[in-house]
Parts: structure tokens; sequence; C-alpha cells
């Protein structure tokens, strides 16, 4: 199957959650999320405003503010397919340009660079055990990844997971998986 029709059919599986399948998913992914001692030592955190069938990323928003860390989330650039990431402070407004986004303000938030962040919760529909993902099909975190360095994870349902899913050249794997059930180190699947 090619990655649009994975991508499509995987949408279809998640709309089919029911709403409390869906919250206790999402309560197990931020127990995992928040014991890592890669969110414990990660100041700056790069995350999505979340959108219908995305898993809600607010609690963890209110989480990283609640330990005093940095939130940063990103701004698309449709003309070049390029994503820029501004602090997001309590209070701050955001606005909708692009796409039903919730995206910073440029004016009224800081910008981040790629080397500033410690961790970035990368958003993605369907995954394989190498970390490898399929998103909305912008490729704008593919761009992103490229000239960053540090620490990603992905949060999953296990259903997201597929045992192999179609790479590109660009495309680059997340480097940790986060399920309901636990975490999955894709390093030890890439030797
Ligand atoms: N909540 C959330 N925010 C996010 C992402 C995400 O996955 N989730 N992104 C993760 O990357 C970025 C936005 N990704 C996007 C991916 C595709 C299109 C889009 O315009 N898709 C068109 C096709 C465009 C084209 O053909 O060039 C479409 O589907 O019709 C927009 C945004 C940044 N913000
Ligand atoms: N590093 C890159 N340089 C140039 N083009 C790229 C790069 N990464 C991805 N692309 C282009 O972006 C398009 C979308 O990529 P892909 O289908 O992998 O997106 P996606 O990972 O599903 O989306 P997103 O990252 O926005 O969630 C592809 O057609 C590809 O040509």
């Amino acid at each position: 199957m090619n990655k649009v029709d994975l991508r499509d059919k995987m949408i279809e599986k998640l709309k089919q959650l029911s709403f409390s399948k869906k919250k206790e998913i999402e309560r197990l992914l931020y127990t995992h999320l928040f014991a890592l001692e890669l969110w414990q030592t990660s100041n700056i955190i790069a995350v999505t405003i979340s959108q219908s069938i995305e898993w809600d990323t607010t609690p963890i928003i209110t989480q990283a503010w609640k330990e005093g860390k940095t939130v940063v989330i990103p701004k698309c650039i449709p003309k070049t397919k390029e994503m820029i990431f501004y602090t997001y402070k309590e209070g701050d407004q955001l606005q909708q340009t692009y796409f039903q986004l919730w995206e910073p303000i440029p004016e009224k938030a800081a910008l981040v660079t790629h080397d500033q962040i410690d961790l970035i919760i990368v958003p993605g529909i369907v995954f394989d055990k190498k970390g490898y993902r399929i998103g909305f099909g912008g490729g704008y975190y593919d761009r992103y990844l490229v000239n960053y360095k540090n620490a990603t994870v992905a949060l999953i349902h296990t259903k997201q997971l597929l045992k192999q899913i179609p790479a590109e050249y660009y495309d680059i794997p997340v480097k940790q998986l986060i399920t309901e059930k636990g975490i999955i180190n894709p390093t030890s699947f890439n030797a």
C-alpha cells in the first residue's frame, strides 16, 4: 500500500476510537512520556497544537509549563514547506492562519533555533518500528529534522505501528516511540 492509502486508512481507524478509549490511551502516553529521563532533563520542548484525530497535546504543554520548561510550537511557511519554532508561554495568543492550525504570532513570540531545542515531539499518523513515519504529507518535519541533532519522540497508539512503511531517501526516523504499552527504541532496529 502506498503512503497516501496507509495514511487515509489509519485516519479512518483513529476516527473510530471511542472518546473514552482515546482518553485512556492518552493518559498512558502522558504517563510514559513524563517518566522519561529525557523529558525530565529537557528544558526546551517542541510540540504541536493538536487537532481532531491527533493525541491531545494540551496536557503535555501544561505539564511542561508547570515544570518550568520552555514550550515551542511551529509556524509553517507554506511557500517553502519549512517550519519555524516560536516560544509558547502561558496566556500567549495564537492565530489560525494556515490550514486551521493554531500557530504562534511571530511578532509576539521569540524565535528558537534548531540547536536550542532539547526534545521534539514529532506528530504523525502511521509509524514503523524503525521510527519511520507518515504525517499529513507536507514534509515539514522531514525538512526540519535534516538540521536537527537532538532528541525526538512520537506518541502513538500501538495500532498506528506497522511492520514496515515505504521510506523515501528524505525520511528521517524518530529516535524513540512512546506507545500506551511502553517505549520502543527504534535504533535497535536500524542496525
Ligand atoms: N497539529 C499539528 N500541527 C502541525 C503538524 C501536524 O502534523 N499536526 N505538522 C506536521 O507536519 C505541520 C503542518 N503540516 C501540514 C501538512 C500538510 C498540509 C497541507 O497543506 N496539506 C495539503 C496538501 C498540500 C500540498 O499539496 O502541497 C492537503 O492535505 O490538502 C498542511 C500542514 C506543522 N503543524
Ligand atoms: N528534506 C527534504 N527536502 C526536500 N523535499 C522534501 C524533504 N523532505 C520531504 N520532502 C518532500 O515533501 C513531500 C512530503 O513528504 P512526506 O510525504 O514524507 O510528508 P510527511 O512526513 O507525511 O509530512 P509532515 O512531515 O508534514 O508530517 C514529499 O513529496 C517530498 O518530496
